[in-house]
């Protein structure tokens, strides 16, 4: 028989990044014993890569532990993981519906951020009962009571049981864990109903294929069932089951309000969508767990390999990341500056990042990656709507009625000493202003409705450098908007270069195009000839640079016949030029697509 559900606790930690959450799991982790002390020296919840190659482990980060509380009963718990950022918020989301609490952790001695606030709104929406606890009480900067009026003023919450805590030297953990036992509902599910799970978590094993973290909410998952994925439709047979206690152990079976996870012969993790309901395949329950939403892609950008010959093993990585990650799509894709190569859709800009990242360093490819682009709704003059993920393939204007834009809502936290150069920032990217609110004396929310275009070309880093890092932001899609929206193309020695193209406000195409044909000027090499760089709208040429013709013989410093010296200055040559690309006679390196991120 599965565990007593009165007995269950399911929860999360969140925090904006950096206030503890990572470190308070380890402390969590230690007082219920289930690490030894060798384990307890490391963050060992972060650790997840390495011990990924030895088949199923930690990537899912969600735990269960025995806990012995005051009143001498031992407790299940399960401490569920959620993903940090907000480009991964809907998967936050889905973490947050498989439990009942979670434990808001903020930084005393920085107060309420912005993420604080997002990731408390998911929780709030999911009825989640919620342990404020004020971390990093160690630090002499900590002040309690200034942080418990932030979060009970702007998040509304009621902070009378808020619990003072450092993950640090372990004070507050005892009460913390308490807390859970005492304040969070024990789930709620019928054990004789039809099985049914949420799946809240999945990963590619290469042993295993997919893997499913799951929620049971209803009824008992056996291993050896025939179980359904409700969203799919299609059925699998249990293979294996199990809990992470951290280390994977294997178990038969999941009762009510427990959390473990499934191997069933499932080949992809596309097949094992966040949010899907997992039944019986013999006798399915009628209805799904509510609040199954498919994810869409945010961001686009162009991947070519830099050397032709390596199309085949940038497709065959591209396959293998997205049988590990759902949310990353890609399609074949040609331009004619660079080839044949691939677009690939993002969550956000973090996304792609660690995407590209493990191509190169996972997969040894050589890569251009084409500057980010948001999707834009394209209306022609007929009254259908083209989603443009690519500028390039943007239909002529007289084609065209008009051009929408993805909006974000922007929610800034910043000192009342930065609030200015805040709001000359966001309206100088476009923003409109929602409203402004006092969190505390010092402390501001600013609202802004902005273009998530303006967004993606370094908006944070601005942020940051004008609020010298105290700003803090989140963001969320609120719908498309129309604009006065065209391409840009920039030409090199006449060619025009699709792969750079990008679509602007016309207001800001003129310093946008110069900017670019600037920026470019210093990065493209000095060739033997002259090379002109345009931007244009259209047939029109807005702007115009020249790289003068240059030829730099690197060997003529190298003296009499020292050929393995001349050799050693060849090789680096040829190292710096690796990522090149040839563009009609031009080489254009990697920087040059990414030149229009870079722009001030
Ligand atoms: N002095 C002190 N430092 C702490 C305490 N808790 C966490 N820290 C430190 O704060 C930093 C961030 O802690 P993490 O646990 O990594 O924070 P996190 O919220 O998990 O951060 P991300 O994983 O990056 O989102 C680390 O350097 C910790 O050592 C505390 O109670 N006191």
């Amino acid at each position: 028989m599965p565990v007593d559900s009165k007995l269950i606790r399911n929860f999360s930690i969140i925090a904006h990044i950096d206030h503890g959450k990572s470190t308070l799991a380890d402390r969590i982790l230690d007082v219920t014993g289930a690490l030894t002390a060798r384990e307890q020296k490391e963050q060992f919840l972060d650790k997840m890569d390495i011990e990924r190659e030895r088949g199923i482990t930690i990537k899912a980060q969600t735990v269960r532990l025995d806990y012995t509380a005051k009143d001498g009963q031992t407790y299940r718990l399960h401490l569920i993981d959620t993903p940090g950022h907000v480009d991964f918020n809907y998967e936050v989301s889905r973490s947050l519906q498989a439990c009942e609490g979670a434990l808001l952790v903020v930084d005393a001695t920085q107060g309420v951020e912005a993420q604080t606030l997002a990731n408390v709104f998911l929780a709030l929406d999911n009825n989640l009962a919620i342990i404020p606890v004020l971390n990093k009480i160690d630090l002499p900067s900590a002040d309690v009571e200034r942080t418990t009026r932030e979060i009970e003023d702007v998040i509304g919450l009621d902070c009378s049981g808020a619990i003072p805590a450092s993950a640090k030297t372990g004070i507050g953990i005892a009460e913390i864990l308490e807390a859970v036992v005492e304040r969070i509902p024990a789930p709620k599910g019928d054990l004789n109903a039809a099985p049914r799970a949420l799946i809240f978590d999945s990963w590619y094993d290469s042993y295993r294929g997919a893997v499913v973290m799951v929620r049971v909410v209803d009824g008992i998952i056996r291993k050896g069932q025939k179980v359904r994925f409700m969203a799919t439709g299609r059925d699998y047979e249990v293979t294996e089951m199990g809990v992470f206690t951290p280390h994977a152990t294997a178990i038969t079976e999941l009762g009510p309000g427990e959390v473990g996870f499934l191997v069933g012969n499932i080949k992809s993790v596309v097949d094992t969508k966040i949010g899907d309901t997992v039944t019986d395949a013999v006798h399915p329950a009628t209805t799904p767990l509510p609040g199954f939403k498919e994810v869409k892609p945010m961001v686009f950008a162009g991947i070519f390999p830099t050397d032709s010959a390596q199309y085949e093993d940038l497709r065959d990585a591209l396959s293998k990341l997205h049988m590990n990650d759902a949310a990353f799509v890609f399609e074949p894709d040609t331009s004619e500056a660079l080839g044949f190569g691939f677009r690939c859709g993002f969550l956000g800009l973090l996304h792609m990042e660690i995407i590209q990242e493990r191509l190169e360093r996972e997969y040894n490819l050589d890569l251009i990656t084409t500057a980010p682009s948001v999707v834009y709704h394209c209306y022609l003059n007929d009254g259908s709507m083209k989603s443009i993920e690519n500028p390039a393939k943007l239909p002529p204007p007289n084609l065209t009625d008009r051009i929408e834009e993805p909006i974000f809502r922007m929610t800034v936290h910043v000192p009342s000493a930065y609030v200015g150069a805040v709001l000359a920032l966001c309206q100088e990217r476009r923003g409109e202003q929602k409203s402004i609110q006092y969190a505390s004396s010092d402390r501001v929310i600013i609202t802004y409705d902005m273009p998530l275009s303006e967004v993606l070309f370094d908006f944070h880093d601005k942020l940051k450098s004008v609020s010298r890092g105290y700003a803090s932001m989140d963001y969320e899609l609120v719908g498309y908007r129309a604009d006065d929206l065209i391409k840009l193309d920039m030409l090199v020695n006449g060619d025009p270069l699709d792969a750079l193209s990008v679509i602007v406000h016309r207001d800001k195409a003129y310093a946008r195009g110069r900017d670019l044909a600037v920026k470019l000027k210093d990065i493209v090499p000095r060739q033997q000839y002259e090379v002109a760089i345009q931007a244009a709208i259209g047939s029109k040429v807005i702007a115009r640079t020249t790289v003068k013709a240059m030829r730099k013989d690197v060997t003529a410093k190298c003296y009499g016949g020292d050929i393995s010296r001349k050799r050693k200055l060849l090789e680096k040559q040829k190292e710096g030029k690796k990522r090149m690309k040839m563009v009609g006679s031009v080489e254009i390196p990697q920087e040059a697509f990414l030149a229009i991120l870079k722009i001030d």
